[in-house]
């Protein structure tokens, strides 16, 4: 179990998180939903070294992290291939590269793509390939903020699906910011519902048990709407 314990963070007279405790169990997509502005980018970069926090635990997160950004990370004069080969390098042999990388692209049936450059294939697309690479890199949690959030919503439903699948194959603690209540739904097996200003956990919902759509998004919006 990954976990953090009362984590608490201003900037200056601003208070942004406010006593934050989740446990991030093992090979599960946790998501965490909350309105823009609440702090969520703050508590991921928290999570990933790049802010400080002012007080709290952070219980094992000191290990390799793959991350997806909302704006695609290619490098535009790198094919895909090679945009992947970059990250890969610094954990893995050639070969093992290569092979990966053939056996990957096949598997999600994207062989085609391989020789694009980022500007000759969608927004969609270059999201799915920050998806794929992000799987690949030999990490066990992958950290996504709003990853869906620029799609339209005939790609995100793709992309949606492309995350659920690359989950199978692969293995990750996924942890997954979002304001969006459908993709909370789609992937989490479990929902860390925030309040936000000073951002506290209003309430965790183990969605995983609950096989009703419907009831979990009423569950959802209750929190969200009714009892602000
Ligand atoms: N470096 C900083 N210095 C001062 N204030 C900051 C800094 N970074 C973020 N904030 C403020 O902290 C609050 C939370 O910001 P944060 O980006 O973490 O929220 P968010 O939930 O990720 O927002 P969004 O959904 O819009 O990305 C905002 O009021 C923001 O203006």
């Amino acid at each position: 179990m990954y976990k953090i314990k009362n984590i608490n963070k201003s900037y200056k007279d601003l208070k942004v998180l406010e006593d934050i405790s989740i446990d991030f169990p093992k090979n599960k997509t946790i998501c965490i939903l909350g309105s823009s502005g609440c702090g969520k980018t703050t508590l991921l970069n928290i999570l990933l070294g790049i802010t400080n926090k002012d007080s709290g635990d952070i219980i094992g997160f000191e290990e390799d992290i793959s991350v997806v950004f909302q704006e695609d990370r290619l490098i535009p004069w790198k094919n895909i291939k090679d945009n992947i080969k970059f990250v890969l390098k610094r954990k893995m042999e050639k070969e093992q590269i290569e092979s990966i990388i053939d056996e990957y692209f096949e598997l999600v049936n994207l062989q085609e793509y391989k020789y694009y450059y980022p500007k000759n294939i969608s927004g969609g697309m270059r999201q799915k390939i920050n998806i794929l690479r992000a799987f690949l890199y030999p990490s066990n949690i992958l950290i996504m903020d709003e990853p869906f959030k620029s799609l339209d919503i005939n790609s995100k439903e793709v992309l949606i699906n492309f995350f659920k699948d690359l989950r199978i194959i692969e293995n990750k603690t996924c942890i997954i910011v979002t304001h969006d209540i459908d993709e909370a739904i789609a992937l989490g097996h479990k929902i860390v519902i925030l309040t936000d200003k000073p951002t506290m956990v209003k309430r965790v919902i183990e969605s995983e048990g609950i096989k009703d759509k419907t009831e979990l998004r009423i569950l959802i919006e209750e929190e969200l709407i009714i009892k602000k």
